[in-house]
C-alpha cells in the first residue's frame, strides 16, 4: 500500500542521467515489494496525490508542451504508487520542494510539486499552508471550506480580502531545482457558489470578476490562476528538460 511505501528506501529503477532520456521497457526485478515500477516512456512525474491540481497541472503541461505525449509521459505520485509525503516545511516554497525532491528520488525521473492555498488578510495569511487540512482532516473539502466560512461569518465583504498562493518546484533526479511562485487576489464570498474546480474555488472571486473560481472553465481558471502562473515560469525548464529525446505524441508531428 501506498502509505506504507518509504520513499527514502525505495531504489531508483534506472541510474537518474537515462531515465530522462527513455525508462526501461522492462525494470529489474526488486528486492523491496513497494518499490516504484516506472512505465515505459514516462519522463516526468506530477508529485501529487490531489485530482483537481493533477488534472490542472496535466493541462498545462499539454499546453507547454504541445509536442509531449502527455498521456504517456507525465505520469503522477498515485499511480506510481508513490507515499504522500509528509510536509513538515513551515513555506510554500518549502513544502513543494520536499514533495518533488521524494517523488525524483524514489522514480529516478524528474518531478514537478506544487504546495498551494489559500491565503486570506484578515487571518494574517491562514489558512495558507495548513489548507488542505484547515477543519483538522486532510482533503476534506467542503470541511475545509464551511470552517472557513464560519470563522468569518462577521466579516463585511470590504474586509474579505484573499488570495490563492503557489509555489512550484522542479526537481531533477540529479538534485537540481526551479522554484516558481504565482498569486490570484480576489474577495471570500458569504455562500460557495458554482461545482467547477476543487477545494476553496467556490468561495474565492478573483479581482475583476463577478464569479467565483467553480464557476469559471477550467482553462479560464488555468490562465489566471496562481498555478497558471507558476507553472508558466517552470515552463521553460521543462521544455529545456524535457525537449530532448521526448518521445513525440505522433511520428512527424511538430513538437
Ligand atoms: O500535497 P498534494 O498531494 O499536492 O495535495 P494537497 O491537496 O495536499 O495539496 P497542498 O498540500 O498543496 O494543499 C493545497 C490545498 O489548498 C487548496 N487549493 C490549492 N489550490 C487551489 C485551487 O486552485 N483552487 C482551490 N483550492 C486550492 C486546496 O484545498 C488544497 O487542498
Ligand atoms: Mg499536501
Amino acid at each position: 500500500m501506498p502509505e506504507q511505501h518509504d520513499p527514502s528506501q525505495a531504489a531508483a529503477p534506472t541510474a537518474p542521467g537515462a531515465a530522462v532520456e527513455s525508462a526501461p521497457e522492462d525494470p529489474e526485478p526488486d528486492p523491496d515489494a513497494s518499490a516504484v515500477s516506472i512505465p515505459s516512456g514516462a519522463r516526468l512525474v506530477l508529485a501529487t496525490h490531489n485530482a483537481g491540481k493533477l488534472a490542472e497541472l496535466r493541462a498545462m503541461i499539454a499546453a507547454e508542451l504541445p509536442g509531449l505525449d502527455v498521456e504517456r509521459a507525465v505520469v503522477d505520485a498515485g499511480s506510481l504508487g508513490l507515499p504522500d509525503v509528509r510536509e513538515t516545511g513551515t513555506t510554500f516554497q518549502a513544502n513543494a520542494l520536499l514533495k518533488a525532491h521524494a517523488a525524483a528520488e524514489a522514480s529516478g525521473l524528474p518531478a514537478v510539486a506544487d504546495d498551494s492555498g489559500l491565503a486570506v488578510d484578515v487571518l494574517h495569511g491562514a489558512p495558507g499552508i495548513f489548507s488542505a487540512r484547515w477543519a483538522g482532516r486532510h482533503g476534506d473539502d467542503t470541511a475545509n471550506l464551511e470552517l472557513l466560512l464560519a470563522q468569518l461569518g462577521d466579516i463585511p465583504d470590504e474586509h474579505r480580502a484573499a488570495g490563492f498562493v503557489c509555489a512550484a518546484a522542479l526537481v531533477t533526479p540529479e538534485g537540481a531545482e526551479h522554484l516558481e511562485f504565482g498569486h490570484l487576489r480576489g474577495t471570500l464570498l458569504q455562500e460557495p457558489v458554482g461545482d467547477g474546480g476543487f477545494g476553496y474555488d467556490p468561495v474565492l472571486r478573483p479581482d475583476g470578476l463577478d464569479v467565483s473560481c467553480a464557476q469559471l472553465d477550467p482553462e479560464h481558471k488555468n490562465r489566471i490562476s496562481h498555478r497558471g502562473q507558476a507553472m508558466a515560469a517552470l515552463a521553460p525548464h521543462l521544455v529545456a528538460l524535457l525537449s530532448q529525446g521526448a518521445p513525440a505524441a505522433e511520428p512527424g508531428e511538430e513538437r
